[in-house]
């Protein structure tokens, strides 16, 4: 996802400093246009904005907090945008320090995946500082179809993992009925082409219903970062007494899938889980 993020920020004509855990990867960047950071506290220092799209919330606390990190040199007139997928509290800790050093802050995870990542098409979920938000609109633009500013710090993080929740409880009902249909007797196929054709028609199930059908499940959206927001999700449903029933099936679904190597998979490979 920060891949695509910055080639797009590149070829709209931002000026990009890059850094990852795992370095190499910033090579195809620089071949891009970007600058190299040797670490988060060297990229806070150059920029005056600093976006960060990580795994989950101890990726995202560790790059703040540890050494080296964004804390070592954020300060007042620098921004901090985190568009990690994690829960309220990692991202209010992250506010919480950042903002105690004079910086501002906004998280912003974001909805749609690799191919609308690297189109520009992300939905973005904003939420904290409003003058960073405005200030950072016009990269945002650039990154997405549409930005929603939900203003108090983890409103944007909640608003993602419900989405996610529905998404992944989704995922393991269309898996069933695709399985369902094929042992009854049906070809999965034609099941395809009713369900586009009425009310549950959805992109999801028109993009990923034929390759699941061939057992294929090419890397768009990681499982194990499906099974991290559904993880994320109960937990918001358990400090607000929501009971979730089917979102709980589905991560159970989801773990089984981990438990048998899927984890790097498209989340899709859900699928797996009812014919192991
Ligand atoms: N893929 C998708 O379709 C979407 C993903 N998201 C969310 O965006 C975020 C990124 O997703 P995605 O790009 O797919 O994930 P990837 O697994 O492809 O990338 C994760 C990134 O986090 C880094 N990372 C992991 N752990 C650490 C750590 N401890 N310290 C520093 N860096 C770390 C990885 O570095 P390294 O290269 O060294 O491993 C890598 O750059 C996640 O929160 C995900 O839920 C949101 C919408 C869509
Ligand atoms: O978080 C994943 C997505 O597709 O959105």
């Amino acid at each position: 996802m920060g891949k695509a993020m910055a080639v797009n920020l590149l070829r709209h004509g931002f000026k990009v400093t890059v850094w990852n855990r795992t370095l190499s990867r910033c090579d195809e960047l620089v071949q891009h246009g970007a600058s190299v950071g040797e670490t988060p506290a060297a990229v806070i220092k150059k920029c005056k904005y600093t976006i960060a799209m990580l795994s989950d919330p101890a990726a995202a606390l560790s790059v703040v907090f540890d050494k080296h990190g964004a804390l070592e040199q954020i300060c007042g007139g620098k921004g901090y945008i985190d568009m990690s997928t994690v829960d309220a509290d990692t991202s209010s800790q992250i506010s919480q320090v950042i903002t105690s050093k004079g910086g501002s802050f906004l998280e912003a995870p974001v909805s749609g995946s690799k191919k609308p990542a690297e189109d520009g098409q992300l939905v973005i979920l904003a939420a904290g500082d409003k003058d960073l938000y405005d200030q950072v609109v016009p990269a945002f633009d650039v990154l997405g179809k549409k930005s929603f500013f939900l203003g108090q710090i983890g409103n944007g993080a909640k608003m993602k993992l419900v989405v996610n929740m529905i998404m992944g409880s989704m995922m393991n009902a269309f898996s069933e009925g695709i399985v369902l249909a094929d042992k009854s007797g049906l070809d999965p196929h034609t099941l395809l082409d009713v369900l586009d054709l009425g009310a549950i028609a959805n992109p999801m199930f028109k993009m990923k219903g034929p390759a699941m059908i061939k057992n294929s499940y090419p890397p768009a959206f990681p499982l194990k970062h499906q099974q991290k927001d559904m993880r994320l999700a109960l937990a918001l449903g358990d400090e607000n007494a929501v009971p979730m029933p089917v979102a709980a099936a589905a991560n159970e679904a989801f773990k089984k899938a981990r438990s048998l190597g899927l984890g790097d998979h498209d989340f899709s490979a859900v699928f797996e889980t009812l014919s192991k």
